[in-house]
Parts: C-alpha cells; sequence; structure tokens
C-alpha cells in the first residue's frame, strides 16, 4: 500500500470523530454531520461537519455523497462532488437535499452524511488556439453514442415519451 497522505485537521467540535475510512482500501473517508436536522421531501439544507482541513499544495478534497444514503432514503448532495480547495480552511459544510417524493429524511447528530475524497489535482495553463487537434470523438456528447435517444425533447409535451424510456432502460438492466 501506498504512504498514506498527511493532511492537517482541526476539530471546530470538540467531540467530532475524525474521518475514518471503513476498510482499509475505501476511497473516502466518512463525514458527519455535528447538527441533527430533519429533511422534508424536497428541502435542502447545508449541514456542518465539525472540521476544517489543510491539504498540501496540489491537492484537493471531494465531498462524494454515500451510497446507502442515496439508495435508502434518496439523499444526495447538490453539487456532489463538493471541491474542497487546498487553501479553504473553513469548515467542511455538506450541501445535502432529500429527493425523495415522500419520506422525511432525519440525522442525529455525528450520523455519516457524505465522504470525502483527497486526491492530487493537476494545475494546468490554457494556451489559446484558433483550431483544436481532431479526436475520434470530435464534438459528439450528451448521448451522441447511443443509448439515451428517446430522453429529453422539449419538456412537457414530451413526458410521455421520456417515462416509457425511462421503464425500458430499467428492464433493460
Ligand atoms: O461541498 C462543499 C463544497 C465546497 N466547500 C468549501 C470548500 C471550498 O474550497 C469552498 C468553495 O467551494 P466552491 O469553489 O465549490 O464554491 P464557489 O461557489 O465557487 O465559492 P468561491 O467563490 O468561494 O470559490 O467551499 C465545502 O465546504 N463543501
Ligand atoms: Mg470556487
Amino acid at each position: 500500500m501506498r504512504r498514506p497522505v498527511d493532511v492537517l485537521i482541526r476539530r471546530l467540535d470538540p467531540e467530532v470523530p475524525i474521518p475514518q475510512y471503513g476498510h482499509p482500501g475505501d476511497a473516502g473517508a466518512d463525514l458527519v454531520t455535528t447538527r441533527a436536522a430533519v429533511l422534508a421531501p424536497g428541502e435542502r439544507v447545508v449541514l456542518p461537519t465539525g472540521v476544517s482541513i489543510a491539504l498540501p499544495d496540489g491537492y484537493a478534497a471531494f465531498v462524494h455523497p454515500r451510497s446507502g444514503l442515496a439508495a435508502r432514503c434518496g439523499l444526495a448532495l447538490v453539487n456532489a462532488p463538493g471541491t474542497v480547495d487546498a487553501g479553504y480552511r473553513g469548515e467542511i459544510k455538506v450541501i445535502v437535499v432529500n429527493l425523495d417524493p415522500c419520506e422525511s429524511v432525519r440525522f442525529e447528530r455525528f450520523d455519516r452524511i457524505a465522504q470525502l475524497v483527497v486526491q492530487q489535482v493537476e494545475k494546468v495553463r490554457f494556451h489559446e488556439v484558433a483550431e483544436l487537434p481532431g479526436s475520434a470523438r470530435g464534438e459528439g456528447g450528451f448521448g451522441s453514442t447511443g443509448g439515451h435517444t428517446a430522453v429529453g425533447g422539449s419538456g412537457g409535451s414530451q413526458g410521455g415519451n421520456r417515462y416509457a424510456s425511462v421503464v425500458s432502460d430499467r428492464e433493460g438492466q
């Protein structure tokens, strides 16, 4: 295993646990909320994690959702993945939204709400050019390779089509 990267961390709440990896090979260390909360269906809230960090230069940390909460409760991060810059010294916050149409989501203090993935990031220099070099993909994007052709349209009147395509995608799984 590679040597871990050292990251300085400050507790802003004396009782908050230091983020933990669930298993040795995990990419994300779990973040908790220091504030209990109840999110009604569709509600969005910014939750404090009680920690701030100082990343080494050339690194960033990304706040990712936890799949279990997404699957069980419909919890999503509005800005997933949230980007924590190396120079940020403020409290890490998590912007959660309850996407379940019916059920509220409840968090107790110190429940794990997200996971922090630390990665090396490249700094680039942009060089303006009149033409970009060619590539196999070219300008094709947004479903250009197929598989999503029935999704989309201009909204309203396409609703029936859109639903049918979602159903058939699921049947194909
Ligand atoms: O999920 C997140 C995302 C960001 N941040 C913090 C760390 C990050 O360094 C800072 C700014 O985030 P970002 O650059 O995504 O937000 P912005 O709207 O562009 O703000 P700014 O103008 O401060 O860059 O907010 C969090 O605590 N949680
Ligand atoms: Mg920014």
